[in-house]
């Protein structure tokens, strides 16, 4: 029997990491012991055994920005400019929305993340509490923001501020150390300087995360400009917006001293490479700027709208082949860089203690198939697994010491897949109403 969703000790024998086969050894959800042949030691110390055979060894994945919910709008709108995107189809669809579809929804982004062999992830979406729901459930990890959208009136931004905080306690309510709350002040664009300013003063008050999109357009920065006189960055520094627990999403047209100001403030940037492209933001993120001015970049896919998937491993991919193609440099993040953006740096965005396969840190963990086709011939891993393997060659998925995928099986599965297709199908049929009422 699988001891799925609950921490157990295992044991995980003769797996590939950096090279190298090892075995490495999990109890109270870290990673205790990792190395050739610790398997005699910790053998009887063991409730579980997985062998490995030869199954590559990763730190489990970290997804830095998603609307997880939003998996129920996958193909719902396509192929638009983002603000006709965003305001002729997804915002009066979400106007719609209920708690049962972002459970729903929710459930069902879990569960294609855990199959693609991501582990936690950053979310910023309405109905919060009913994804907390989902989160637990599947046994992930997540940062939960509520979407703050105060369009510049004091009336909806004291509904917001309640929202807010009603998500905070409820999080704190569930006394669950893989759940945890930031602000969501969703951008510049449809957020006043107050709104701005006591998410900033709240987040920080409580030693908790920002989740904010920034700079995901040429019109964002430009209307930022003309509007206030300062680039974005520069407003939302303004604010108290920039910190080192604040994750900005997209960050494409951030100028060098904005990358300056992201390092100085150690905030970290979001990567969704796939969305930049379908929505055709224009500009691929200045990566070695802000790498070089010390800004964490981690990856992220954007919600299921404008990605359309939330697998990590082609969001790799396309992350390196879009720097190489637009900097003219195939030097520009390589394989094993891109595997760290979107693991260990996400996680220390995040503070999940995970990230890293060393004892100590948590035990967030893969296993990618030894014997997928994407990894034939075997000249080197890292590479195969960026440039060739896609999230479905991911075999097991471990996280906080407890085991949410095994041999690509997850409990549940048809359930989640059902439960999700009716929410779609109601809320789109709720919308459509809606539309035929009006004319
Ligand atoms: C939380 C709100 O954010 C909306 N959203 C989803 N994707 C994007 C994006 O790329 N830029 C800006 N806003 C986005 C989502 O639909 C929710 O309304
Ligand atoms: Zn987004």
């Amino acid at each position: 029997m699988i001891p799925y969703n609950k921490r157990t000790s295992i044991l995980i024998k003769g797996a590939t990491h950096n090279c190298r086969k090892t075995d490495i050894f999990i109890d109270d959800g870290k990673i205790q012991a990792v190395g050739e042949g610790i398997r005699s030691e910790f053998k009887s110390s063991a409730d579980f055994e997985i062998d490995a055979g030869g199954d590559v060894l990763l730190p489990g994945l970290v997804n830095t920005h998603t609307h997880a919910a939003m998996s129920l709008l996958r193909g719902y709108a396509d192929d638009m400019i983002l603000f006709e995107w965003l305001s002729q189809k997804i915002w009066p669809l979400e106007a719609h929305l209920n708690g049962d579809d972002v459970y729903w929804g929710t459930r069902l982004a879990c569960l294609e993340m855990i199959k693609s062999g991501t582990v936690a992830f950053n979310d910023m979406y309405f109905f919060m509490d009913r994804a907390a729901d989902a989160v637990e459930e599947a046994g992930m990890r997540a940062c939960l923001s509520h979407g703050f959208i105060d369009l510049f009136t004091e009336e909806k931004r004291e509904a917001e501020i309640k929202a807010t905080i009603n998500l905070h306690n409820h999080i704190k309510s569930r006394n669950n150390p893989k759940l945890t709350f930031a602000t969501g002040p969703h951008a510049l664009y449809t957020v006043s300087p107050e709104g701005l300013t006591w998410c900033a003063e709240y987040a920080t008050e409580n030693d908790a995360g920002i989740h904010i999109h920034l700079s995901e357009t040429q019109q964002e920065v430009d209307d930022c400009v003309k509007n206030n006189g300062i680039t974005p960055a520069a407003h939302l520094d303004k604010y108290g917006i920039l910190t080192e627990r604040t994750v900005a999403a997209h960050c494409c047209y951030l100028d060098d001293s904005e990358c300056e100001l992201l390092g100085k403030r150690k905030t970290a940037a979001s990567h969704n490479p796939a969305s930049n492209m379908k929505l055709a933001g224009g500009r691929a993120i200045p990566y070695s700027a802000l790498k070089n001015a010390g800004a964490p970049v981690c990856l992220g896919t954007d919600g299921c709208a404008s990605n359309n998937n939330l697998d990590l491993f082609e969001e790799m991919k396309i992350a390196a082949l879009l720097q190489k193609f637009t900097t003219g440099d195939p030097t520009i993040l390589p394989a094993a860089e891109a595997i760290d953006i979107a693991s260990r740096t996400g996680a220390e965005a995040l503070r999940t203690g995970g990230g890293t396969i060393a004892p100590g840190f948590a035990a967030d963990i893969i296993l990618v198939d030894r014997n997928a086709i994407c990894q034939a011939p075997f000249h080197n891993p890292i590479s195969n697994i960026v440039y060739a393997c896609g999230g479905n060659a991911v075999r097991s998925v471990i996280c906080d010491g407890a085991i949410l995928m095994h041999d690509r099986e997850i409990p549940g599965e048809d359930a989640i897949l059902a439960g999700a297709e009716a929410a779609a199908t109601s809320l789109v049929a709720r919308r459509e109403e809606e539309i035929r009422n009006q004319s």
